[in-house]
């Protein structure tokens, strides 16, 4: 039975997938403490967080079965994933489930900030008729300047075609095709700072994008221009915009994220009369939280049960088209590397990845990893395919992949060899229709066998006679050859056997088989 553990306020219509999942049991505790959490965390295989829950490295270390943490919303700012990628622990997050609900509330904001609605609705409850003071300003033929164009970014540039406002934008990663397409000029930073009525920021915190509106920016700007900031706090600067406020250069900001949350009780925001703020509510609404928390829930479930999953944050995405084409040479590329590992002594330098035929045209990464990980998991503990490049990094392992488009006999071609040094070894696979996973190649040898089961892989001179000695043997001690694979280079030279047998051979059998005439080495596999 899998355990997860909800400690932020996640919908419950949504994580009713994991209410339902026969193995898996949700414990909702919200609120919990650093030390809390790091007392409890160890019984759990999943976590899932919105972004109150700081996920550190310290409740990483007290996490012993933890395989996933699920955020519930798109930043995953509030989780130390360098720490979860050491502990392939995988990270994934919900990066569509409240794109609309959080532009939906940056246009909220937009238009409170454009008329006065907080201000206005305030002195109105308090008794206070006042008409004079709250003339706003129309969106319509203003400029709006978005800083970041990915998902939410865009859909408010949408949204603001439709109100009449020309769009300017700027996003390191926004082709100007795509620009075109939605109808947004591109401009640098200070451009759109220069020409802009209205600034909106939909980037995530990065080194890259803290302050990335600072005083440089608003000594450019317009008077009268209007800040919203619906995406993370820090993009702006909190005290240049107070200072471009009291110099008559801005004339109204909506904050709905800041540096530090909650603000301090005598934050600059707070008491000013031309910032409106909300309590970081982009993406509360009912249908954003059930939304992110379905898509939570049914990858956490795939990831508890060992099934593909798509949206991890510490982990290369694969779009489906690509992973409908690598993933079953998953399995194959696994048992190389592992194979490999078995019968390659000595520390691992390099491994060499090939792939050839049908292979060329795709993005083989994902199937890379997955050799990786078979390769480091019968010489460290807790490998995953999380963490199998990191690990494999922190080892000086280097990783070189070669794409050949040179006929072979095969439609498809995984070809891994494993470099230590005392020696190097080459494993081919391939995968045939009906017949499955084969391995077709064991350094210049060619041979043919399914990698699976209890496989012996037996070095011998090629002498008459060996086969049946080593059938002899292996029928004395009451073990049954499933099938045998014979291959040579050249008559009466260095020979390769592959056996299959029907259970496991004791330790003392493979002894008995190396004593034998001829026979140079002997190596079981375990797959
Ligand atoms: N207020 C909320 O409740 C709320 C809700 C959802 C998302 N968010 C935040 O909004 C932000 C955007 O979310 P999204 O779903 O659109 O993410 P996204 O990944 O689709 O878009 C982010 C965009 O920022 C761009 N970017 C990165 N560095 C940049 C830079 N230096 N300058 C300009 N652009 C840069 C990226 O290229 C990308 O296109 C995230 O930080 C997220 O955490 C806040
Ligand atoms: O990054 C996000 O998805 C938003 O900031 C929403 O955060 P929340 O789930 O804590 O509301």
């Amino acid at each position: 039975m899998f355990k997860v553990l909800v400690s932020d306020p996640i919908s419950d219509q949504g994580i009713q997938l994991l209410y339902d999942a026969p193995d898996v049991e949700v414990v909702k505790q919200t609120g919990l403490s650093e030390d809390e959490l790091v007392a409890i965390i160890g019984d759990y295989d999943a976590l899932l967080v919105r972004s109150q829950t700081r996920v550190t490295e310290k409740i990483m270390n007290a996490a012993s079965k933890l395989k996933a943490i699920g955020r519930a919303g798109v930043g995953v700012d509030n989780i130390d994933l360098e720490a979860a990628t050491k502990r392939g622990i995988v990270v994934i997050n919900a990066p569509d489930g409240n794109t609309i609900a959080t532009c939906e509330h940056t246009f909220a904001m937009m238009m409170s900030v454009a008329r006065f609605i907080p201000q206005a609705y305030k002195k109105t409850v308090e008794g206070v008729w006042d008409r004079k003071t709250f003339v706003g300003v129309e969106l319509r033929n203003k400029t709006l300047g978005i800083v970041g164009m990915g998902r939410i970014g865009t859909e408010v540039a949408k949204r603001a075609k439709v109100f009449g406002m020309e769009v300017i934008g700027y996003d390191p990663f926004l082709t100007e095709e795509r620009a075109e397409k939605i109808g947004v000029q591109l401009k640098t930073v200070n451009e759109i700072a220069a020409q802009a009525d209205f600034i909106t920021v939909h980037t995530p915190l990065t080194k890259e994008t803290r302050h990335i509106i600072g005083p440089d920016q608003f000594a450019l700007m317009k008077p009268g221009i209007r800040i919203i900031n619906c995406a993370r706090g820090g993009i702006i600067d909190e005290q240049a915009l107070v200072a471009a406020i009291d110099k008559g250069i801005v004339a109204g900001a909506a904050f709905d994220v800041f540096t530090q949350e909650p603000p301090e009780a005598d934050h600059p925001f707070l008491q000013n009369p031309k910032i409106i703020v909300t309590p970081h509510l982009g993406a509360s609404t009912i249908e954003a939280q059930e939304n992110v928390a379905i898509d939570v829930s049914d990858e956490v479930l795939h990831i508890l049960r060992d099934e593909p999953f798509k949206n991890a944050v510490n982990m290369p995405s694969v779009p489906a088209n690509v992973l409908n084409k690598v993933q079953p040479y998953f399995e194959l590329g696994e048992k190389i590397g592992r194979i490999l590992s078995q019968i390659t002594q000595g520390a691992v330098q390099e491994i060499v990845i090939g792939y050839s035929s049908s292979l060329i045209d795709v993005d083989t990464s994902p199937i890379t990893r997955h050799i990786v990980k078979g390769v480091l998991t019968d010489r460290l503990d807790g490998v995953n395919i999380v963490n199998a490049m990191h690990l494999a990094k922190t080892r000086d392992i280097h990783i070189s992949i070669q794409k050949s488009s040179s006929q072979t006999a095969f439609t498809n071609l995984l070809t891994v060899t494993l470099k230590t040094k005392q020696e190097q070894k080459t494993l081919a696979g391939t995968l045939v229709a009906e017949y499955g996973e084969r391995i077709v190649r064991i350094d210049g040898y060619s041979v043919d066998f399914a990698p699976q089961g209890n496989v012996l892989l037996v070095s011998h001179n090629d002498k008459p006679g060996m086969i049946g000695r080593v059938g002899t043997l292996l029928g004395n001690q009451d073990i049954n050859i499933a099938t045998m694979h014979v291959g040579r280079q050249v008559i009466g030279g260095a020979a390769i056997m592959v056996l299959t047998i029907d259970k496991p051979a004791e330790i003392n059998v493979v002894t008995e088989l190396e004593k034998l005439p001829e026979i140079v080495t002997v190596r079981e596999l375990s797959l």
